[in-house]
């Protein structure tokens, strides 16, 4: 008997199941922390979500995943996970987002999971995509991915009521950003650099007051972007991104993917439809979440776990005291 009812589409109660996906994702990677090795973390990362996602009662999809099937043992797009006996969904997932950032033990490494109705997802290809994002509370349309960075930095500290001087734009740090770089510092406003990690840089935006990022820009993966995506569908905020599909094999790629126009630009809410999961276990230490920690008893794990249908934005710090488990 089914005791708890769907209320918005998916069954609610796997809002908590969910934790534990990320959770043990987040605490097989930890002990692999600032270890130098990002595919050992990343690998037992895989291996203890593949457990627990095959725990769910779900006839779960990956649709975005750690690459192909011949990529295998990596949970790879296409691969069929949960009990069988649910729902079918589409799941997003990063076990490890961050694996470098993990590797040397620097903040911001997450478990990441997302799961949605069939087909609500965008079937992003393994490609880059431009993105820019903010939190919830802003007009709709502040934002623009192909207006200048000083016309959006200037609507969003109006829109804030705040200086430009006061705002803070999360970049990643890469070549590609020099002339971002550029023009942002241009406009007077502050840079947060990242090593890595723009899921994390994303989501960020929606908690200004405790993270200090008003808004995400550049270009970074196109499944981290879809990711993001989920969690902004859940917390209320804006976000556009475009694949960069620059050659005729990417573009023919997306299209087997379901994407008919190359350069469209895309919403969160277009990225991820309907009633939307998202949950992210902190790895190593952030600006949101604390990294998992060992204790002489217990292991501690900080997580987020949203829905897109109640809004509703949970916080959860957990004591694992069966160790046998981990
Ligand atoms: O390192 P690149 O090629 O600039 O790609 C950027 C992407 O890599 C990351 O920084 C880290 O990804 P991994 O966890 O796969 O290492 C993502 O957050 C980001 O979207």
């Amino acid at each position: 008997m089914n005791m708890a009812p769907a209320i918005g589409g998916l069954d609610r109660i796997l809002t908590m199941e969910l934790v534990r996906v990320t959770e043990r994702a987040a605490v097989a990677a930890a002990r692999l922390r600032g270890r130098g090795d990002e595919k050992a973390a990343d690998q037992a990362a895989v291996d203890a979500m593949r457990q627990e996602l095959n725990r769910l009662a779900i006839k779960g999809t990956v649709v975005i995943g750690e690459g192909e099937r011949d990529e295998a043992p990596m949970l790879y797009i296409g691969e069929e996970v949960g009990s069988g006996k649910g729902p079918g969904v589409d799941i997003a997932l990063d076990p490890l987002e961050g694996t470098t950032i993990c590797a040397k033990n620097l903040p911001n490494a997450l478990a990441v999971v997302a799961i949605a109705e069939k087909g609500s997802l965008l079937y992003a290809p393994d490609v880059y995509m431009d993105k820019i994002a903010i939190g919830p509370g802003y007009p709709k349309g502040i934002i623009d991915i192909d207006a200048e960075p000083v016309e959006n930095i200037a609507n969003l500290a109006k829109a804030k009521g705040v200086r430009v001087e006061e705002i803070t734009a999360c970049i990643l740090d890469r070549p590609r950003h020099a002339k971002l770089i550029e023009a942002v510092r241009a406009t007077g406003a502050a840079i947060r650099l990242i090593g890595d990690g723009d899921v994390a840089g994303v989501i960020h935006t929606t908690d200004p007051d405790e993270t200090g990022i008003d808004i995400y820009l550049g270009t970074g993966g196109a499944p981290e972007g879809v990711l993001a995506a989920a969690a902004l569908r859940c917390t209320g905020g804006q976000m556009q991104g475009r694949l960069i599909l620059d050659t005729p094999q990417k573009v023919e790629r997306a299209a087997t993917m379901g994407v008919a126009d190359p350069v469209k630009v895309y919403t969160a809410d277009e990225m991820a439809k309907g009633d939307v999961l998202f949950a992210a276990t902190g790895v190593t230490d952030g600006n949101m979440l604390a990294g998992v920690k060992f204790g002489r008893n217990f292991i501690t794990t900080h997580t987020i776990v949203l829905r897109s249908s109640s809004r509703t934005v949970r916080e959860i710090k957990a004591r694992h005291q069966d160790l046998e488990k981990f």
